[in-house]
């Protein structure tokens, strides 16, 4: 079988289209620029990506994209403070605090990076990784979804693929992405209905035991874990549906977490890196920053 290229990039561009339409009409009735501001300490190299494009994308749906750039020997209080004024800022709707943050050595004094996102105004946090955030997904009354999951979950719906009654296996279990994505289909409602919730979810990690043969179970199979093309064609069962999630940077080219060539021919359906889940995290963080300005415009 040669799987369907499931095609993140025009499906981004779509809700980009949506989100610009929706800012047009925010800002003709009276509302401010939408303005998302994003925080980057030292140069993690996925970072670099998401920076770059995500100022692109905000620029063309006409909100205001800022990034600050601060050096990798920025010490934790003085990151609290700059936090802290975004906060206070009212013409500042989003603050995105860019993952991973320095190690400590290399110049860097290392970071608290959960006394850091906390500071961070649950109202201005369009990542969805505050406490708050966090737990009203859990109870299935989201406010922001996180970015990535919730790009994933749109994917999904738009290309008809559900995940209803089926096993999805969830590779990785970080804040930013494993977590919250098993979560959202394991929903009963889900945010674009029941077909794209009510999976039975499976969650693995770095401790699992037999990750092969667990992987080989997956209906569904969403590869998050930062390691480049960890997961092989003989740890996919024929016909499955394969999203990679992982941006890692191999010599000059971006590689995802799954060994493409050779995964298409076992998948039924299979993102592409580039070109796959990374453009839909940036469509939904655009609908994410302009949900904040309507929600601080209340
Ligand atoms: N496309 C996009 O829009 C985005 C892409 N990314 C990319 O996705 C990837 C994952 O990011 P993120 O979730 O932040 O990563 P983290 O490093 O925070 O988490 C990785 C997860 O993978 C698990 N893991 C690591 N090695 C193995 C292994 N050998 N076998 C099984 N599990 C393993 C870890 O397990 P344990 O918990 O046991 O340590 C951990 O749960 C990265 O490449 C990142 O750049 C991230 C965000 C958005
Ligand atoms: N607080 C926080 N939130 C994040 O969501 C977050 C983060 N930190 N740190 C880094 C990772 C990584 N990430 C990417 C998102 C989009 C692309 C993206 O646009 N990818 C294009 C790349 C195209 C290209 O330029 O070649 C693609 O896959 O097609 C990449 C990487 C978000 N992350």
């Amino acid at each position: 079988m040669s799987a369907k290229i499931l095609d993140g990039k025009q499906i981004g561009l779509e809700i980009r289209q949506d989100v610009a339409a929706q800012v047009a009409e925010f800002v003709a009735g009276g509302g401010p620029k939408p303005c998302l501001t994003a925080v980057l300490v030292g140069e993690d190299p996925a970072s670099q990506v998401y920076v770059r494009n995500k100022s692109r994308a905000c620029e063309k749906a006409g909100i205001d994209g800022r990034t600050l750039r601060l050096p990798a020997e920025t010490t934790q209080a003085e990151l609290v403070e700059v936090i802290e004024s975004l906060n206070q800022d009212p013409a500042v709707h989003g603050i995105l605090v860019q993952l991973p943050l320095p190690k400590k050595g290399n110049g860097g004094s290392g970071f608290d990076e959960r006394a850091i996102l906390d500071t961070v105004d649950p109202m201005k946090d369009v990542d969805a990784f505050s406490p708050v955030n966090v737990g009203l997904l859990m109870q299935g009354r989201p406010r922001f979804l996180p970015c990535t999951p919730h790009g994933i979950v749109q994917l999904l719906h738009r290309t008809g693929l559900s995940v209803a009654g089926k096993h999805v296996v969830v590779v990785g279990r970080s804040d930013i992405v494993g977590k919250p994505m098993a979560m959202m289909l394991a929903q009963r409602t889900g945010s674009c209905g029941e077909d794209v919730a009510n999976a039975t979810v499976t969650i693995a990690h770095s401790r699992t035991a037999n990750l092969a043969e667990v992987c080989q179970t997956a209906d569904v199979l969403i590869a998050a874990v930062g390691v480049p093309e960890m997961i092989t064609a003989d740890m996919i069962a024929n016909g499955a549906v394969v999203i990679d999630v992982g941006i890692n940077r191999v010599g000059d080219k971006l590689v995802g977490d799954v060994a493409f060539d050779a995964a298409k021919d076992k998948a039924s359906a299979i993102t592409p890196v580039p070109g796959g889940v990374g453009p839909l995290t940036i469509a939904m963080l655009l609908h994410n920053t302009l949900m904040a300005a309507k929600l601080q415009q209340q």
